[in-house]
């Protein structure tokens, strides 16, 4: 036995080294030569690489820097733990506290062994001043610095405080330098000798990621029915068989979330389903902390759902699952993670229940982070932070080698894998669940139309990468000495809030243009006046809202007239269609007087209350209401089956253009019209262009009920009682009317050739006659034109727009928004 393995026993306990590896190291630092570099997974045992070889120089102390706060906490308590003096100066150490550590440091022979200290600390000019001292008298014994992959953009964990280490580097010559960390890909290597100025030749330590007995799969939360079941049933598998061993040795388990409320959620759905789980997260009170890690270090509770901030220190060798659930944030952090898993060296699992709108969610905060970063230097770690991403995105939505991804990331030979990962075990399998979970994820952006949820994409992501740090740094204290640390994080956050605040803005505005063009579609086929004008007229109300009042002003009005059938004052004969030409002047009068949409909505709950309370007689505007004698589409039809008689076509709701045309062809095929037939043709092919009356049609070819048939043919025969085909050509300052002959001019003749076939192809009749589905589809028969195509006319009653509760038996309520079909 040397005096390196007397060390290890008497200082550390172990009888032997954990690795060679990790002999090899400790060696090639008690030697002192070569600045080393040490990279090894997590739990392989790291600390001692550097904790052994300082224990060999007597009166001398290492000078460890360390990125935060409780790590080096943890590291201390683990020294003193085995009788070691372990120091730190730091800013939450009371002043006679510190002034205890300086002067053990600069006394003769001190008895600190170890100093640990942040980088920012490091800048300051009490630990400048008390380095020169501890080197002067040569009681320095190594600079070591932990968790170095900190010093490299390409890191997860970049802090450019541990830039500033290389100076002292350069500065303190005749000190051996250690650098020290578990996750490297060959840039953040390259960086770290670099950065920290190693000298060369660095003598390099550095263990394969590949680590066999974890088993590494992804499951897709799309796929499956009960996410947390299965996540309980897989808990449960895997914290089984550990019956004969002590409470603290029990298997346990770790599940990482995004959020804190989602720790709280899942532990709870978890406890529902039988797995002991407690949640973890920043937000806990210090000793609330302390106490969820103590009851699952010490086996009470197996399942701790936590967020990234815990793990970070805690060693316990059994755990035998890491789930992540949602997407890591990026492979070195998703090794780390995981790696806590299976420290034993058994069998453990890594699995990640992954998600593709929480994916789109990283995507848009990591996009965003790029956006707004405002030197080059941030541009390039913020891109650095997106491709470390997008390999995590291709590690779950790929059929590679799970291991294979981490060995690519830090840049050795794939692993032979074999069984360890659900990609090598069944590969087809894999693929199956990946085509199904794209597939459902294709469905769901569809049936979103387009529209990704991000309401809550800053929860989702816990705040993107800076709400993962202040998360660690909550967990930590002040994770660092940075005194601007806290305002700089707010700024940030506050940055980050204001940028997605931005970007849900940009997305309303872009609803709100789809609006606006939905909303001049239905202008066109709308029935209320001045559609054209709704949204300019009165800001935020929509034709569809429109409609939707005007219907119920019809109801209550046809209801007010069929009230007073039994009464025995006579009342004025009116048709249906002259109640809602009423109804159309009544709406047009609350529109048109109306200047914010409030006012329009109470004038027309208002309107309507009042219809509905004249229940014993006929509502005064319907007494004095006079329909104006206008050309309607009865007079059309009369005209037409005039000039027609003989050869109307009787089929209910069915012209073709040849009978509307009046066209007569001679032998010769030459095509003669008489006047008449010439006046109908164009009335005829008016209705073929103005989207406006070919909404009338509407209600001319809806299917009626019988009590509606009877009503109409008495209509019909009424001059006045046809369908209003020119409602909107009264003049408006707010609307613009085509005009019948304008539409003449704009008559294509080559039309005529063709047949005007006028079909209903649905007609989805509700309870009341005002949410009529009709889809009036007009044809040109012959060879399909797009002008053809142009000519489908569907018109849908919608209303989008809440109607007030005290309106009672809206129809339209129960609406949704119009559907476009095509
Ligand atoms: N030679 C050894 N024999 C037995 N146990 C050891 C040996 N060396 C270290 N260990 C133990 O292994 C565990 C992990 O060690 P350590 O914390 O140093 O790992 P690490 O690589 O620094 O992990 P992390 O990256 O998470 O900090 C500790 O419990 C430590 O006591």
């Amino acid at each position: 036995m040397d005096n390196v393995t007397e060390k290890l026993l008497q200082c550390f306990g172990h009888k032997k080294f954990k690795s060679e590896l990790q002999e090899r190291a400790v060696r090639a630092i008690a030697r002192g030569v070569h600045d080393v570099y040490v990279s090894m997974p997590t739990g392989s045992g790291k600390s001692l690489c550097f904790q052994l070889p300082a224990m060999l120089q007597d009166n001398k102390v290492a000078i460890v820097f360390s990125p935060l706060l409780a790590l080096i906490k943890d590291q201390i308590d683990h020294l003193t733990r085995l009788k070691i003096q372990a120091e730190s100066i730091n800013s939450k150490m009371t002043s006679k506290d510190r002034e205890r550590v300086l002067n053990d440091l600069q006394s003769m022979k001190p008895n600190t062994r170890f100093l640990y200290i942040t980088p920012e600390q490091a800048a300051t000019v009490t630990f400048k001043a008390l380095l020169e001292h501890l080197v002067k008298y040569k009681k320095v014994s190594y600079i070591i610095v932990d968790e170095a992959h900190c010093v490299s953009e390409w890191g997860h964990d970049f802090r450019p405080d541990y830039l500033k280490l290389g100076f002292l580097r350069e500065k303190f010559k005749s000190i051996p330098w250690v650098a020290l960390t578990a996750t490297a890909s060959t840039e953040v290597t390259k960086d770290i000798l670099e950065n920290l100025k190693l000298l060369h030749p660095v003598a390099q330590f550095k263990t394969p990621s590949f680590r066999r007995n974890l088993f590494y799969d992804v499951v897709y939360q799309n796929c499956i029915e009960d996410e947390v079941g299965d996540l309980a049933e897989f808990l449960k598998k895997s914290l089984k068989d550990d019956d004969n061993v002590k409470a603290r040795d029990k298997n346990a388990a770790i599940v990482y979330c995004r959020t804190r409320e989602q720790t709280e959620d899942i532990a709870r759905m978890l406890c529902n389903k039988g797995v002991k789980s407690l949640a973890y997260h920043g937000g806990l009170k210090g000793s609330e902390r302390v106490s969820v890690q103590e009851q699952w270090f010490n086996g009470e509770f197996p399942c701790v759902c936590a967020t990234v901030s815990f793990g970070m220190g805690v060693d316990k060798a059994s755990v035998r699952a890491v789930v992540h659930w949602g997407l890591p944030q990026n492979v070195a952090a998703y090794y780390q993670e995981s790696g806590r898993a299976g420290r034993d060296g058994k069998p453990a699992f890594c699995r990640i229940y992954y998600c593709r709108s929480e994916r789109n969610a990283v995507d848009f905060l990591l996009k965003s982070d790029i956006a707004r970063s405002k030197t080059p230097e941030q541009k390039q770690r913020c891109k650095n932070a997106y491709k470390s991403f997008e390999i995590m995105v291709k590690y779950c939505e790929d059929v590679g080698c799970r291991h294979k991804t981490f060995a690519d990331y830090f840049g050795e030979e794939p692993p032979r894998c074999g069984t360890r990962c659900d990609a090598c075990t069944d590969a087809r399998a894999v693929r199956r669940a990946l085509e199904q979970h794209m597939r459902r994820a294709m469905s769901a952006t569809l049936h979103r139309a387009g529209f990704v949820s991000h309401d809550d994409s800053s929860d989702l992501y816990g705040q993107g990468r800076d709400g993962q740090k202040r998360e660690i740094e909550s967990y930590y204290g002040d994770g660092g000495d940075d005194s601007d640390g806290e305002s700089s994080r707010r700024r940030v956050a506050e940055e980050t809030r204001s940028l997605i605040m931005h970007e849900f803005a940009q997305r309303k505005k872009s609803i709100e243009k789809d609006k606006k063009s939905n909303d001049s579609e239905s202008a066109k086929y709308s029935k209320c006046k001045a559609a054209d004008s709704t949204s300019t007229k009165v800001n935020g109300l929509t034709v569809a809202s429109r409609e939707s009042y005007l219907s119920l002003l019809k109801n209550a009005l046809n209801e007010n007239l069929a009230s007073l059938k039994d009464v025995d004052e006579p009342i004025k004969p009116l048709s249906k269609n002259n109640v809602e030409q009423c109804a159309i002047e009544l709406e047009y009068e609350a529109f048109s007087s109306s200047t914010v949409i409030s006012l329009y909505r109470r004038a027309m709950t208002k309107l309507i209350a009042t219809v509905k309370a004249s229940k014993d007689s006929l509502y005064f505007r319907l007494k004095t209401f006079e329909p104006k004698k206008r050309e309607t589409l009865g007079e059309l039809v009369k005209d037409f089956e005039k000039s027609k008689q003989g050869e109307s076509h009787k089929s209910h709701g069915f012209i073709t253009a040849s009978q509307l045309e009046g066209r007569i062809e001679d032998k010769n095929g030459a095509r003669e019209l008489s006047k008449a037939d010439r006046e109908t043709k164009r009335k005829a092919n008016s209705f073929k262009k103005d989207s406006l009356t070919q909404t009338k049609l509407k209600s001319f070819f809806t299917p009626k009920t019988a009590q509606e048939s009877s009503e109409t043919s008495s209509s019909a025969s009424d001059d006045e009682g046809g369908l209003i085909i020119d409602e909107h050509s009264k003049p408006d300052p707010c609307e613009s009317t085509l005009k019948l002959d304008e539409i003449e001019d704009n008559t294509d003749e080559d039309d005529i050739d063709k047949t005007l076939k006028i079909e209903e192809i649905s007609s989805n009749s509700k309870n009341d006659s005002n949410s009529k589905t009709l889809v009036i589809n007009i044809t040109l028969q012959g060879v399909p034109s797009k002008r053809a195509n142009e000519e489908k006319v569907e018109h849908e009653q919608e209303d989008t727009h809440p109607v007030d509760e005290n309106i009672k038996g809206s129809p339209n309520k129960k609406h949704g928004p119009a559907k476009k079909k095509n």
